[in-house]
């Protein structure tokens, strides 16, 4: 059962990528944050970050250990998930440009590496309709975006015409990166979204 507000324990799954980065957010946000290493980790908390990374690294990780079962079997039970950059890669059912998937929970079609060399990293300044009013600084690091998602999908926020932020029920994904930020307001929205679900 999730437990609400301040109490809820968030996962980080602890593997490779921006962890502390998101723990410490969390920490801010009002949460519990907790590393997850292993399958037992899994089992103690309320919903669970994937961070981003390198989603290769990250996915041979998740089939090795048999976490990605459990965070499949978990997230179809209602568990909330936030994919971070490789996060959304790890969640999406189609990665456009490549001939394998991860967990395969949403319906999003994500290109990976999407900007190109030349665009390798940058940041934007936008508000997210229904996260912050004030603009946030977006900062996206060798990111994908979603070309398309299922009707069931809510599209949170598209950038020059691509999506990079949607949300299907309890997952969430983000081709950005807000915890490499001040602003915790990503992270106070997931903790919403988890204490409703
Ligand atoms: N910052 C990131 O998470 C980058 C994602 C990375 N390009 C990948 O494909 O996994």
């Amino acid at each position: 059962m999730p437990s609400a507000g301040g109490n809820m324990r968030v996962g980080v799954l602890a593997f490779q990528g921006a962890v502390r980065e998101h723990l410490r957010m969390l920490t801010m946000a009002g949460a519990q944050a907790v590393a997850v290493k292993r399958r037992e980790d899994l089992c103690s908390v309320d919903a669970l970050i994937l961070p981003g990374g390198e989603s290769t690294v990250i996915g041979k990780f998740l089939q090795e250990t048999g976490l990605g079962e459990d965070i499949v079997s978990r997230a179809e039970g209602g568990m909330p998930v936030w994919g971070t950059c490789a996060g959304m890669i790890l969640l999406a059912k189609h990665i456009v440009n490549e001939n394998y998937v991860h967990l395969g929970l949403m319906d999003i079609w994500v290109r990976r590496n999407a900007y190109g060399s030349q665009l390798d990293s940058f940041i934007v300044r936008r508000p997210v309709p229904g996260v912050s009013e004030k603009p946030l600084d977006l900062v996206f690091i060798r990111a994908p975006y979603a070309e398309k998602v299922s009707p069931g999908v809510e599209v949170l926020l598209e950038v020059d015409g691509k999506i990079v932020a949607a949300r299907q029920g309890n997952l969430l994904a983000t081709a950005f990166h807000p915890e490499v930020t001040e602003d915790p307001s990503f992270h106070r929205f997931f903790l919403e979204m988890a204490g409703s679900a």
